[in-house]
């Protein structure tokens, strides 16, 4: 599903965030990721959205290497991605509704099955009554919350998450939390960066670890750390 080999990554001519990092994310595996604030969380999951090419090092989803796409091969790839940024990046003019439909009306999914798995969707995370309103209206908490039912909506084969649960309470996180292993026992591949330490440890879900640009898989259900090396570890 996901491979890194001895990617590195060098923002103009900062120093290396990422560097010579290898794991493997299986199909249908769940992975929380962590490190402290600027330790590249953001920077590894734009190389697993094609947001950002690695300086050095292979990086290939779904079975392609993503040096050898071309633009023209993105969309496909993206869509079998679900992302949640940190920052939502909602379409401000849209509403709730419209914004969580926007992976199926690209699908190209009936319009009556969008409103009826949107609204269901939606009301499930808490905003039955905020179908309609703009972000704009919204707390942050609750535009999060948007934001991660369009990521899921499509059920896509990759979901990655930004700090999913950072503007929200320990309750709601936990509900999302459920949303993402219901999503995942139907197939999805998982990762989700977080800082939120008391979270992680009420999963089992392996973790990679980012520590001084490197990467450390580690299992909280096994034998604890184990090393981060192509088909092994993560997988
Ligand atoms: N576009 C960019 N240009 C230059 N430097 C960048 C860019 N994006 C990130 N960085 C730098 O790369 C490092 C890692 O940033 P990144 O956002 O990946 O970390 P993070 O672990 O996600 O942090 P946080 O938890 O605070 O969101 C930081 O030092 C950051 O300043």
């Amino acid at each position: 599903m996901v491979l890194f080999d001895q990617v590195s990554v060098q923002y103009d001519t900062g120093p290396q965030v990422l560097k010579d990092i290898s794991f493997t994310l299986a199909p249908g595996s769940f992975h929380f990721l962590v490190g402290r604030s600027g330790a590249g969380k953001s920077s590894l999951l734009k190389l697993m959205y094609l947001g950002l090419r690695p300086s050095s090092g292979l990086v290939n989803l779904f079975g392609r290497d993503v040096a050898t796409l071309s633009r023209a091969d993105f969309p496909a790839i993206r869509r079998r991605v679900g992302v949640v940024f940190q920052d939502f990046r909602l379409i401000e003019h849209l509403s709730a509704l419209d914004n969580v439909a926007l992976p199926l009306r690209v699908a190209g999914v009936r319009e009556a099955d969008i409103r009826r798995h949107c609204s269901e969707l939606l009301s499930w995370v808490g905003l039955a009554d905020q179908l309609n309103a703009l972000p704009a209206t919204l707390s942050g908490g609750q535009q999060q919350r948007v934001a991660i039912a369009r990521a899921v909506i499509a059920r896509p084969n990759l979901l990655l998450a930004d700090e999913p649960t950072g503007n929200v309470d320990d309750v709601i996180g936990l509900r999302l939390m459920y949303l993402f292993e219901e999503l995942n026992k139907l197939g999805t591949t998982v990762v989700v960066a977080t800082h939120n330490d008391a979270l992680v440890s009420r999963f089992t879900h392996r973790q990679l670890r980012l520590e001084q640009s490197s990467v450390r898989v580690f299992d909280p259900a096994g034998a604890g750390p184990g090393q981060a090396a192509p088909g092994m570890g993560a997988a």
